[in-house]
């Protein structure tokens, strides 16, 4: 899908459309059809008209011949699976992560409509591939990720809808729920992630699907049929803010549009054709008034069952395929060319897809009540045991025959069962009350989104209306004026005598409608609530009479044991409670935090966005500028490079570096929705990008980052890359630095032995001997990749210049471990105590990575410091072309010795950036 626009929670998608030209059919071959539709490659069509004479020279400045433009075009030579990839694969991915999608089929009937999306047995259409992938997608993350898929089937049969799982449920009713979802009132949801399941019960569906022969099809669809997929997927791991998503995927295949003359149809097959091309005619203004180019057209989704239950897909929150089927055919020209006309519309509709999180925001204040209940339950459980004690002391007193004849009761078998019986429906009890209270729970959110789609549509209205009244008291109050200015006859004559009402605008129209579908909505909840409380009451008076019946059926240690467990459960789900409580608080904390740094950047990039194009207009019309705002322009300049770089290379290219994979609950988090603030308006467009960056980023430093190293960044993408490791490479010229210094250290402890003593030597090259680096490996802490990579005697040579060159490759001939062999003695003696200490700083490194890499970056820094402050750059002449840091430079400074490190011209010279 082409993106157009990201954002934190909403992505704007086009409509993707694809074009399938059928084979000739024999029909179409007997009538000695020529092929006017053409594919000329994989977006481009042609489709000429038959009736052009190409010996006509008058006329050829106006041919007939079009040339299309789709997202993908196939002709009679793809097949199956290559439609299915190039159109719905994709959208398995997103299905599955939370975003709707669409395919459907459209096109004139017998087009092949039908065979791309059912096909054959053989050359199975969109729906078993699509199933198939899904499940195995779902399959593959199965061990994080808990699904469930239910499926539905439908017709739309001269515009009543038919359950095809369930043919005798009759027709039935669409219904807009209080989220603007379309759904189908009453109709058989399967449940199951069986591909060959779903198969056998869409074949059964189809079976009852309308089909006629007409003069134009043999196998004719007479009516939409609309398979529905819905998956809904929720995290394993229980412990963490429970994300649900959950998303729908339709497959439709239409019926074909048809005219009556070619289909010869008559009595019930022209009704149905009557029908069908109603409802794809109300599907083609729908594509008319969403692709118009100012976007001020109304779509009328109502005009038909079709467009109702397309709404979302065309113009709501869905990712949509459009696969529009032509025949190839002179005889089916002017179909194909509306066809070919409508499909070329509708590429340009955009649908605002996001992403559907149904996130449970257990509120705190529900789990607190949910603590203190089950706080109270174990006082009173304690209190029973307590109690229960006390007695079996006075029993004991009181009749120890008695007593001894009920252990020997209660030791049977029997009582045994009876104990474990009544322990199993005491915690029965239980579970059932806390699925009940997360229920209630559940409902309770859904009632507080309610309230608020309530609120936001009162404001709607109350905003309208205050509007008029506004309006009305303007009218009077120019009545009034008039009616000083004017005499008495004149204002009888002229004026109106009441204020014009103003009609209801389509918005405050919908919001009453929305308030009466979320009124019902509301209704439906609190009825559920009622009965879900009045089952809770129930099951705790029957948890109270199980315990009742405990002194009676076991004896008291059994019964003790019983009820101790009972308070071990309620505290094990007091913890779970606070945990989810403290999980939510500080998802809340960090929501709020995120909104706060959010939109401080979006102030921020708005502010570099206005110095920028002011910079821009003083250069382009060269005004002269105080000195003291150059000198601000500069620090703002300098400051933004600095910092920028220092981003850069603290945090790096993070997306693009990726070693590790998240880990499904890392995944989640980041997933997880963020408040994001409405976005600061720049030339009256919102300012999507920030957003969009902060959410690829994960922090909002990365995402200031990402901005400079984006817009204003002055490196390429390669020179930023050599820059970073051409620090790098001053890091590792340091460490080098540092063993060769090591090494003048050893060799003042250790003069060199003279030949003449053997032993000495030997015992010199024992001593110092390096463990094997395996050794070091196996001690633990084997160095991280990057270390051993900075460490290694290619990124050595390299960095000292003694590679191939800063702008080759940067890696250096692997000789010096073959010239081991040659060295005398010392140098060996040398080479052990360098490896020695390598090994040994492997060792420690190992332990400190991140210390390393603290140093490492504090060593940049003052490099980064040094190079713009470091100089007096004021007092050099001023070079717009100079201030570009040149790669050769920066590395420069790497390679001089410390005393020598001068920050190069070019980069002191940020007074006045070249760009
Ligand atoms: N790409 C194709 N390759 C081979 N045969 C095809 C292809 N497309 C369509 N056909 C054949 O063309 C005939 C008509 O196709 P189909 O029934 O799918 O059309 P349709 O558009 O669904 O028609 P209707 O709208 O009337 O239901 C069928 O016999 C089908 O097998």
């Amino acid at each position: 899908l082409k993106k157009s626009r990201d954002s934190a929670e909403i992505t704007l998608c086009v409509l993707q459309v694809a074009l399938r030209i059928r084979p000739l059919s024999d029909a179409e071959q007997e009538e000695a059809a020529t092929i006017v539709a053409h594919r000329v490659d994989d977006q481009m069509v042609v489709l000429m008209d038959p009736m052009e004479d190409p010996d006509d020279i008058l006329r050829a400045n106006r041919s007939r011949e079009k040339t299309y433009m789709f997202d993908v075009a196939f002709d009679y030579t793809a097949n199956q699976e290559e439609v299915y990839r190039a159109t719905t694969k994709e959208l398995i991915e997103g299905l599955i992560s939370g975003y709707n999608a669409t395919v459907f089929a459209y096109g004139p009937t017998g087009c092949g409509k039908t065979y791309t999306m059912l096909g054959t047995d053989k050359e199975p259409g969109i729906y078993v591939r699509t199933l198939n992938d899904l499940f195995r997608a779902i399959e593959e993350t199965s061990d994080d990720m808990l699904y469930s898929v239910s499926m539905s089937y439908l017709e739309i049969y001269n515009e009543m809808i038919r359950d095809l799982l369930n043919p005798s449920s009759g027709f039935l009713d669409l219904r807009e729920d209080s989220k603007g979802v379309i759904q189908v009132a009453g109709i058989t949801e399967v449940s199951t992630i069986n591909a060959r399941e779903i198969m056998e019960l869409l074949m059964k569906g189809n079976k009852q699907r309308t089909q006629e022969p007409t003069a134009a099809n043999q196998t004719s669809s007479r009516s939409h049929a609309v398979l529905q997929v819905a998956v809904k997927q929720q995290s394993r791991c229980r412990d963490v803010l429970q994300e649900v998503r959950f998303a729908r995927l339709f497959m439709i295949d239409l019926a074909g549009s048809e005219r009556a003359a070619q289909t010869q149809n008559r009595g019930q097959r022209l009704k149905e054709g009557a029908h069908i091309n109603r409802s794809l005619l109300a599907l083609g203004n729908c594509i008319n008034a969403l692709s118009d180019k100012n976007g001020n057209k109304y779509v009328n989704y109502r005009d038909s069952k079709l467009t109702r239950l397309l709404k979302d897909s065309l113009g709501g929150n869905s990712r949509t395929v459009m696969i529009a089927h032509i025949s190839p055919a002179s005889l089916a020209f002017e179909e194909s060319r509306n066809t070919l006309t409508y499909a070329d519309r509708a590429k340009s509709i955009r649908t605002r897809v996001k992403k559907n999180l149904i996130n449970v925001s257990y509120h705190i204040a529900q789990y607190t009540n949910i603590i203190s209940d089950l706080r109270c339950e174990i006082q009173r459980l304690k209190k029973k045991i307590a109690d229960q004690a006390g007695r079996q002391a006075n029993s004991d007193k009181a009749d120890i025959r008695h007593v001894q004849a009920e252990v020997q009761a209660h030791s049977s078998q029997q009582s045994r069962a009876e104990m474990d019986q009544l322990r199993e429906q005491l915690l029965d009890a239980f579970r059932q009350q806390m699925e009940i209270r997360k229920t209630l729970m559940d409902l309770e959110n859904s009632n507080m989104e309610i309230q608020i789609d309530t609120s936001k549509h009162l404001l709607t209205i109350t905003d309208w209306e205050q509007e008029r009244s506004r309006r009305r008291r303007k009218w009077r109050a120019e009545r009034r004026k008039e009616s000083m200015n004017k005499d008495e006859s004149e204002k009888d004559s002229d004026s109106p005598e009441s204020p014009p009402d103003s009609m209801e605008t389509q918005e405050v129209i919908l919001a009453r409608e929305n308030l009466a579908t979320l009124a019902a909505e509301q209704k439906k909840i609190c009825k559920q609530k009622a009965l879900l409380e009045h089952r809770f009451l129930e099951l705790r008076e029957r948890a109270r009479r199980l315990e009742e019946l405990l002194p009676r059926r076991v004896s008291s240690d059994e019964q003790r044991e019983v009820l101790g467990l009972l308070c071990k459960v309620h505290e094990l789900e007091i913890e779970n409670a606070e945990m989810q409580s403290h999980a939510l608080l500080k998802d809340n904390v960090i929501r709020q935090k995120n909104f706060v740094v959010q939109r401080f950047e979006q102030h921020r990039h708005l502010c570099d966005e206005i110095i920028q194009q002011q910079k821009q207009f003083i250069d382009d019309h060269s005004l002269l500028v105080p000195p003291h705002l150059q000198e601000l322009y500069d620090i703002y300049m300098r400051e933004i490079t600095l910092f920028s770089l220092l981003c850069f290379l603290f945090l790096g290219d993070r997306d693009n570096n990726r070693v590790f994979k998240s880990s499904p609950h890392a995944r989640q988090m980041k997933n997880s929705v963020v408040m994001t603030p409405p976005p600061i308006h720049i030339n009256g467009q919102g300012n999507r990008e920030v957003r969009t960056r902060n959410r690829h980023c994960g922090s909002s430093f990365v995402a200031f980052s990402s901005v400079w190293t984006k817009q204003i960044c002055p490196f390429a993408p390669t020179e930023r890359q050599q820059i970073l490791k051409g620090v790098q490479n001053i890091a590792v010229k340091a460490a080098r630095r540092r063993s060769k210094a090591l090494e003048v250290d050893a060799l003042r402890l250790h003069p060199p032995p003279s030949p003449l003593e053997p032993k000495k030597q030997k015992s010199s090259l024992s001593l110092s001997e390096a463990p094997p680096r395996s050794v070091a490996i196996r001690r633990g802490r084997q160095p991280s990749p990057e270390l051993r990579h900075a460490t290694s005697d290619d990124n050595l040579s390299s960095s000292t210049g003694e590679g191939p060159g800063l702008h080759g490759t940067w890696t250096r001939p692997r000789n010096r471990q073959l010239t081991t062999k040659n060295q005398t003695p010392r140098e060996l003696d040398f080479e052990a105590r360098r490896r020695k200490r390598r090994s040994r700083s492997f060792e420690v490194t190992g332990q400190a990575v991140s210390t390393l890499h603290l140093l490492y970056c504090i060593a940049v820094m003052l490099i980064v410091i040094i190079l713009y402050y470091g100089q007096d750059y004021r007092n050099r002449p001023y070079s717009a072309a100079a201030y570009k840091p040149s790669i050769g430079n920066v590395l420069k400074v790497g390679i001089l010795p410390p005393t020598k490190v001068r920050a190069p011209h070019t980069i002191q010279q940020i007074g006045k950036p070249s760009y």
